[in-house]
């Protein structure tokens, strides 16, 4: 890093360590504004504000306020996170800011014990964490796992290629690639090259998304010719997913409260050769629009709202932008969505809620509510589901994937029957 990509690093910082936005919305916006940046440049600032908010609970110890002193956090993030000495940075330091790094690396094993700074999670997540039993080793082996960024993984389009052949052909390309494990359509990329304008991304072969999430649209078991709902489709990561499943047959809609993430749905849903998909902005979940689908579906995926704490290798300023009053507020709220989403499943057809959150309050306890509150509901344990798909070795009824374990982000799915 230079002195002048310190400065602006400083700058970004200013902004992104008040977390009022997402860091990523901020610095797209600051790299507009930065037009004459080289892609070196932004890489080297983007890379070291994550890298701050990466340690961030470290820095805090030594600068309270970070935010006040960004240029301080963006030397700290060198040193803890980029892996520099402080002899390397040296020469972008005065004497008071070397003193100040030598005085940080000096508190690495007070770090290392202190359950905070060795997790890099903040109090409110430990709490939450530990009301649902986990131990200090598996908090500290959690907030490890998301410090890294995620690899890049793709979904091959099985309407117009076989992954075999596609990850044959990418190789031959001499890109390092090689199958997900667990995903049957995966191919992971654990360089992260720039794929968008890849002939087969733009053909629609391959479309980005996390193993994870691919798995859920596997767990919708949905089929050709079928009716099926995605009531939270957003920009259809899980809808192109289904589409394909379903051989591009059948009627799929894809229900949003967000017209513009729909929007984005449309292009990609033309990429992927997939006409069956039916994109509908609703007001809510009680839109009268979506009454005419009562008892119809023969799948309905509710792939909720949530705080997005299973994705913090992607997005590591959620952990400081999230607390439990918003946890509380969308615990109602994908109540609320299962509920109305229930209604729209035939008798005999499938029900998945799924979240991309590692809190059980979000996840099993939403699960054991909706159960309570209505009857005729079977839960398929995901483990037979999943049994072709080398995951047997889950022994619960839900899917958890933990980013540690399974090297996806934190997802978590439960598949229900209706039986009444
Ligand atoms: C986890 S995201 C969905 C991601 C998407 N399924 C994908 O794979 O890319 C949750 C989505 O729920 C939508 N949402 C929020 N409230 C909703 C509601 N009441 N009914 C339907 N969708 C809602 C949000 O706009 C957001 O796009």
């Amino acid at each position: 890093m230079n002195a002048q990509q310190l400065d602006l690093t400083t700058s970004a910082l200013a902004q992104v360590l008040t977390f009022r936005q997402p860091a990523d919305v901020v610095l797209s916006s600051f790299f507009r504004r930065e037009r004459k940046l080289g892609v070196r440049d932004r890489q080297e600032i983007a890379e070291t504000v994550f890298a701050t908010i990466r340690h961030l609970q470290k820095i805090q110890q030594m600068l309270p306020k970070p935010h006040n002193k960004p240029r301080r956090a963006a030397l700290a993030a060198l040193v803890l996170g980029r892996g520099l000495s402080v002899h390397a940075v040296e020469t972008l330091c005065d004497t008071d800011e070397k003193d100040w790094l030598v005085e940080l690396k000096a508190h690495k094993s007070e770090f290392a014990s202190t359950l905070t700074t060795a997790a890099e999670l903040p109090q409110w997540m430990i709490e939450c964490l530990q009301q649902q039993d986990w131990d200090d080793e598996q908090i500290v082996a959690y907030g490890r796992s998301v410090m890294q960024s995620a690899p890049l993984d793709v979904r091959v389009n099985t309407l117009k290629g076989k992954r075999d052949k596609i990850l044959a052909a990418l190789q031959a390309e001499g890109l390092r690639a090689e199958a997900t494990p667990y995903s049957p359509w995966g191919i992971r990329f654990p360089d992260k090259p720039a794929l968008n304008r890849h002939p087969l991304f733009l053909d629609g072969v391959m479309e980005v998304q996390d193993e994870g999430s691919q798995l859920l649209a596997l767990l919708t078991g949905v089929k050709r010719g079928q009716i099926a709902v995605d009531f939270c489709a957003g920009a259809g990561g899980k809808t192109l997913a289904m589409g394909a499943m379903m051989a591009g047959s059948g009627r799929l809609y894809a229900l949003d409260v967000a017209e513009k993430r729909l929007a984005n749905l449309k292009p990609r849903m033309v990429r992927a050769g997939l006409t069956n998909i039916h994109p509908q902005r609703i007001d809510n979940e009680h839109d009268a629009r979506i009454a005419r689908l009562k008892a119809k579906a023969d799948c309905v995926l509710v792939d909720a709202p949530c705080s997005g704490l299973g994705t913090l290798r992607r997005n590591p300023d959620l952990k400081y932008r999230q607390n439990s009053d918003n946890v509380a507020a969308l615990q109602q709220q994908q109540q609320s969505i299962l509920q109305a989403a229930s209604a729209l499943v035939r008798l005999g057809g499938r029900l998945v809620y799924a979240t991309c959150s590692i809190l059980e309050a979000e996840n099993q306890q939403q699960l054991n509510d909706f159960l309570a509150a209505n009857n005729g509901w079977h839960i398929e344990p995901v483990n037979t589901l999943l049994k072709s798909h080398t995951l047997s070795s889950m022994h619960s009824d839900y899917l958890q994937l933990s980013t540690s374990e399974h090297h996806t982000d934190g997802f978590f799915a439960a598949v229900l029957t209706r039986i009444k």
